[in-house]
């Protein structure tokens, strides 16, 4: 659906430039858009503009950025109009100059000279992302004659088919998310490396999935890679491919992750996991487009945009020796960092009823709700394994019980014992005992590996083998999981 069906009144369109000429030329853009304008409005200096964007509508903002100072005075416009489409223009371009004007506030830049067509183009794409809020929000129990008041200054309408706007997956309205909702919208259209921070199950693939579908790639692929769960020694052909006898079971050549993302998305998840080696060999490919393929002698280019996320903390890693700083530089562009569920108790509910929704029709279940001490419960507890461990519990709640409403008694001991340990994986007393037993033959002491193995083998079968809520019971990370996994298969094997 086009942006010329989203409006029910015309769009209004600023245009600011010292140069009469150049903001002029720049206006003529209103015959190009589909949607119907009323007669921009032109500015050439920046005190009057702030002083309309305050008190009127504005739906469309084109900047000069010498005009007004540099990148950095962009965030007073981008404040006062906070849901207007704000496009940088600029005779001095540059990828730097790009990504500090889209961080300032503008959702697209421009080097000038540029055609009316392209800027047409950027704003029509910018506009038709103005969609209503996401089905889920809806569902939370907002009704479409609110949002139409909510939006009315905008004049956005409900379209009549909402199209998927790649949000509507992420539920949860508190603060905390509404600023990761407008950073999306506003990182999606770009070209530049988004690097997404978050703990285990806070929705960084999620994140990733909506960036993409936000972007102009849309139509073309969103290729995962997921650096923990593949076996060190695969990841760089899973990422760049391999030509048939590059190594022992490779019998034929297969393109790699980087390839199958040409005009789309490579999304690196856990990027924290990969090792050194291959972090050069990744940096290499950022810095030119290029790679070969493993055992190959020829270069191949690709224009795939990088989306990377990890559970660790970046710049730890890279004061530890872990992460390469400039590969750190290179894809630290654009960041999101993803709220833990305990900041933001708001949202534990909403989730926590779409969940059993879903699970209750799934399950042919009658669950309707939540009674008030099952509900307080669901707040307070702090969610170590976030939103999945809240949805992997609604599931097992509904797969186990039945009933309107879910009660406090049907919640799983671990998150009723505020305690959080009683009755979980881990037998506490079983392992003091075999500290204080006597001393023994020195070949009766089981191994340390081998002790973690059965611990964390327990916790996945306690948890039916999710890993994430298996290491959230063990106070790890998923990724540690996955490298003891491919440890003791190396030591197997
Ligand atoms: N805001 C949200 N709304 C709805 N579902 C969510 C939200 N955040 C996460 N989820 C759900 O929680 C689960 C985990 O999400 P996701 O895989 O995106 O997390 P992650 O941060 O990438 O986890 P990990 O670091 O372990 O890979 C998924 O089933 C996802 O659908």
């Amino acid at each position: 659906m086009g942006s010329n069906q989203a409006f029910t009144r015309p769009v209004t369109v600023r245009v600011l430039d010292m140069s009469a000429s150049e903001a002029a030329r720049s206006a003529a853009v209103t015959a190009k858009l589909k949607v119907r304008c009323s007669d921009p409005v032109l500015y050439s200096d920046p005190a009057s503009c702030l002083d309309d964007l305050a008190k009127n509508n504005t739906d469309v903002l084109v900047l000069d950025l010498e005009t007004i100072g540099g990148d950095e005075a962009l965030e007073a416009f981008a404040v006062r109009c906070p849901s207007s489409v704000i496009i940088a223009v600029s005779a001095k371009g540059s990828v730097s100059r790009a990504v500090s004007a889209m961080r300032a506030g503008a959702h697209d830049f421009l080097t000038k000279p540029f055609s009316l067509d392209m800027l047409a183009s950027k704003i029509s794409f910018q506009l038709d992302q103005r969609k209503p809020m996401p089905i889920a929000i809806q569902a939370a129990g907002v009704t479409p004659e609110q949002l139409l008041q909510d939006q009315s200054d905008t004049a956005i309408r409900l379209p009549r088919s909402p199209a998927a706007s790649g949000l509507e997956k992420l539920i949860g309205r508190s603060s905390a998310m509404t600023v990761v909702y407008d950073q999306i919208k506003r990182m999606a259209p770009s070209q530049a490396p988004v690097f997404i921070t978050g703990e285990s199950g806070t929705g960084k693939e999620l994140c990733a999935n909506a960036l993409h579908s936000l972007s102009e790639r849309k139509s073309e692929r969103l290729v995962t890679i997921n650096c923990a769960a593949i076996p060190r020694d695969l990841i760089e052909s899973e990422i760049f491919g391999h030509v048939r006898g590059a190594f022992t079971g490779a019998t034929d050549s297969r393109a790699g992750a980087a390839e199958q993302a040409d005009g789309g998305t490579l999304f690196l998840d856990e990027i924290g996991e990969m090792d050194l080696l291959l972090q050069s060999k990744l940096l290499r490919f950022l810095q030119t487009g290029t790679f070969q393929r493993l055992g190959d002698t020829a270069t191949r280019k690709v224009d795939a945009r990088i989306i990377c996320a990890t559970n660790r903390n970046p710049l730890s890693e890279v004061a530890a020796g872990r992460f390469r700083e400039d590969l750190y530089y290179r894809l630290h562009v654009l960041p999101i960092q993803l709220p833990p569920l305990r900041e933001r108790r708001d949202d534990i509910l909403t989730l926590a009823q779409t969940f059993l929704d879903r699970f209750a029709a799934e399950e042919r279940r009658g669950f309707r709700g939540f009674d008030a001490d099952a509900e307080a419960r669901l707040t307070a507890y702090n969610w170590p394994g976030n939103v999945r461990q809240l949805e992997n519990t609604i599931r097992q709640i509904v797969v186990m019980n039945d009933g309107l409403a879910v009660t406090f008694d049907m919640l799983p001991m671990l998150i009723r014992d505020p305690s959080g340990r009683s009755g979980t994986i881990v037998d506490l007393s079983r392992e003091r005992a075999r500290a204080a037993a006597p001393a023994r033959a020195f070949s009766t002491i089981e191994p340390l590996w081998a002790q973690e193995k059965r611990i964390i083998e327990d916790a996945l079968d306690a948890f039916d083998g999710n890993i994430a809520m298996a290491a959230a019971a063990l106070e790890i990370s998923p990724s540690t999981i996955y490298r003891k996994r491919q440890s003791w298969q190396e030591r197997s094997g």
